[in-house]
């Protein structure tokens, strides 16, 4: 039950498409759906009749002029010119057809079929003794101009509004009309980027290495005239958070140019051929605003290795062209075209070697975690906006938070102000800035979990073996505080102060392996039965007990070999470097070690039986217990301590 510090991925920058002015498309669809509608308007002027209205004022006083016969479900009927008077449809038209008479048609009649209207037509004939066929009687087949127009336009509409309505969700906010264009994001002139390398710290390296590349944008002259020739593309590695977004705008912001920013990820999309048009897009953009910064985050997203799964996935073929795309600009622009492409990736062994190789992406940059000193100096620029007391000691703070990277730190400034502003203060403290530190690092306390007695007992005792088992060895970084207050998803922690080292031991992954089981095996001494709260404990010990044998070469039997794949090509696990019984035998030894810790970590825990039912009674009773406490109980921790385990031959 050990907290892990959770990284956050932060969002990539919001693009600011430009939109095609849809107002017009608008229009030009009203247009087309109006001109049916006029249509429809001005033909239902015509009079509708009935048979006996017809009859009457009409054929008996031998007014028709002809019929016709339309779609055999009406009849227009003509008047003779003498008959005719001015209709609605007349008048509405008089602009256009002046005094002419009303071509016609002047009424409509509604029919059942045409034999029982030739019928009546026929009887009405013999009534009044008239030659029916002397009325001339045409057939014809007209479609509704309106619906068929409405038919045809309504499908399409539907397509178009879904097609865009789904193109924006997929895209962000781009539009169907330019999602060839780049959606990069412009800080220019009237934009300016306004960080400068005063905000960036801890980067003294990186720093001077981009110094040279704002020299050029600077004053390309002082290098061409020697004949230098500048990188073309930078590529910035380092994990999350250690300022590579920043570091760029920091360029673009102490050389006052032009900075176009954009994700890696924005490139592709959902339709063939898109990424590349992009790319294109981009770079000629860029090329109209030399000398300019191109900033692409997250490059892996298209940059990755190109043979990759090929076989599997069909989107390759996409980002592959997109990175063909990418290349092919970088090759087209001159080293002295003044465009200079910065790019970002947290893995650079991922990338595809083309994109590494001299001409492109040649030089390379990385940052790494900060260290002590370039933690405090991080929080010295973070804590600039903010009212302080005068309890902070920005060092502590630095040692407080090893592993931490930059945003981690802006992210516990911003939170420390939070959680004073909370709590109505005038100034924020070091507790403040320490509260924050826990609920980033373990998530914030949830004091109304509802927890029984019972399992509050496990649960302290099962922290308290984490805590004395690690206070005992002396290879396992030394504790801070253990705390049985549900926080996040876990029940209790022990916060472990973890020293900066670039190697680690063999003895000191075995003593870690007995650190993280403690608490079952307090359990077990204590209860005479493991619990399910070990969960998280158990995963930690199955896959570092895995890294010693398969990565790290710690295990005789499996021998100076490491399955580590390096290049993560392998990352689909379709194939295991080695061979079933290598497999099985680094599952054995893999489940020795494990068995063996847990064995040890009990010995070690029954000796000190005491001291553990002493710092579970006392966190029962306080649910907080700092360094201090347990050097109460226990005495000091020392490397001789009397009782400290020998654990050096595990296996
Ligand atoms: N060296 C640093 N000095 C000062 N602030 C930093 C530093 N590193 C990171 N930060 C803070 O963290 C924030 C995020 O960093 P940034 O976006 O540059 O990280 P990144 O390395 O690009 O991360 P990602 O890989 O997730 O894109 C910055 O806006 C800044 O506030
Ligand atoms: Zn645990």
């Amino acid at each position: 039950m050990q907290p892990d510090k959770k990284k956050e991925k932060k969002a990539p920058t919001p693009s600011s498409p430009k939109r095609f002015p849809l107002i017009w498309l608008w229009l030009v669809i009203g247009g087309i759906l109006l001109l049916p509608l006029l249509y429809k308007w001005a033909g239902s002027s015509v009079q509708e009749i009935n048979w006996i209205e017809f009859e009457a004022k009409i054929l008996n006083k031998g007014a028709v002029e002809k019929l016709t016969i339309v779609n055999q479900d009406y009849v227009e009927i003509y008047l003779k010119p003498a008959f005719i008077s001015d209709t609605t449809f007349a008048k509405a038209f008089k602009p256009l057809i002046g005094n002419k008479p009303n071509p016609g048609p002047h009424y409509l009649m509604t029919i059942g079929s045409i034999e029982s209207f030739e019928r009546k037509l026929d009887a009405a004939a013999e009534q009044k003794s008239f030659e029916k066929r002397i009325i001339p009687i045409t057939y014809v087949k007209k479609t509704d101009v309106f619906w068929g127009i409405i038919g045809w336009i309504i499908p399409f509409l539907v397509l178009f509004i879904v097609l865009q309505y789904g193109y924006r969700k997929n895209a962000g906010g781009s539009s169907l009309f330019n999602f060839g264009k780049s959606t990069a994001t412009l800080l220019d002139k009237e934009n300016k980027s306004t960080i400068t390398f005063d905000e960036v710290a801890g980067l003294d390296e990186a720093e001077l290495e981009v110094k040279e590349i704002v020299d050029f944008l600077k004053n390309p002259e002082a290098f061409t005239r020697l004949g230098a020739k500048i990188p073309k593309g930078v590529i910035l590695v380092g994990p999350p958070g250690t300022g590579k977004t920043l570091l760029a705008k920091a360029v673009a912001g102490e050389a006052q140019v032009p900075f176009f920013s954009i994700s890696g990820s924005e490139f592709v999309e959902m339709y063939v051929g898109v990424g590349a048009s992009r790319v294109r897009d981009l770079f000629k953009k860029a090329k109209e605003k030399t000398p300019c910064i191109v900033f692409i985050d997250e490059i892996d997203a298209i940059g990755r290795s190109r043979s990759r799964n090929a076989f599997f996935s069909g989107a390759n073929d996409e980002r592959e062209s997109t990175l063909n795309q990418l290349l092919t600009e970088m090759d087209g622009f001159g080293t002295n075209t003044g465009v200079i492409v910065l790019a970002a990736t947290n893995r650079a062994d991922m990338l595809d070697p083309a994109l590494l190789r001299p001409g492109r992406f040649d030089r390379h940059i990385y940052l790494e975690l900060p260290n002590l000193k370039e933690r405090e100096a991080i929080f010295k620029v973070h804590i600039r906006s903010l009212v302080l007391d005068d309890t902070i000691d920005l060092h502590f703070l630095a040692a407080q938070t090893p592993g931490f990277s930059g945003a981690d730190i802006a992210n516990i400034c911003n939170e420390a102000a939070l959680i004073a502003a909370r709590k109505k203060k005038e100034q924020i403290g070091k507790a403040d800035f320490l509260d924050a530190i826990d609920r980033i690092v373990a998530g914030l306390e949830r004091k109304s979990k509802i927890i029984s007695p019972a399992e509050k007992k496990i649960i302290a005792y099962h922290e308290a073996g984490h805590a004395l088992a690690s206070w005992l060895l002396c290879n396992v970084d030394p504790l801070i505080k253990v705390s049985i207050i549900p926080r996040g998803k876990s029940l209790g922690a022990a916060w472990y102060l973890p020293e900066e080292k670039n190697l680690r031991t063999r003895t000191a992954f075995q003593e870690h392996l007995c650190a993280t089981l403690g608490g079952r095996a307090a359990e077990e001494i204590i209860f005479g039965e493991v619990s399910s709260g070990a969960l998280d404990d158990l995963e930690k010990v199955t896959k570092e007990a895995y890294m010693m044998v398969a990565y790290y070469g710690f295990n005789e039997k499996v021998g100076n070999v490491s399955f580590y794949d390096s290049s993560g090509q392998r990352d689909a696990g379709f194939q295991k470097p080695y061979s079933e019984e290598t497999g099985k035998l680094i599952d054995e030894e893999v489940r020795k070690l494990a068995d063996n810790a847990y064995q040890q970590t009990k010995t070690l825990l029954l000796q000190n039986k005491q001291y553990l039912i002493k710092v579970a009674e006392l966190l029962l009773q306080k649910e907080v217990i700092f360094k201090e406490d347990l050097e109460r109980i226990i005495g000091r921790r020392h490397i001789d301590n009397e009782s400290r385990l020998e654990v050096t031959e595990l296996v």
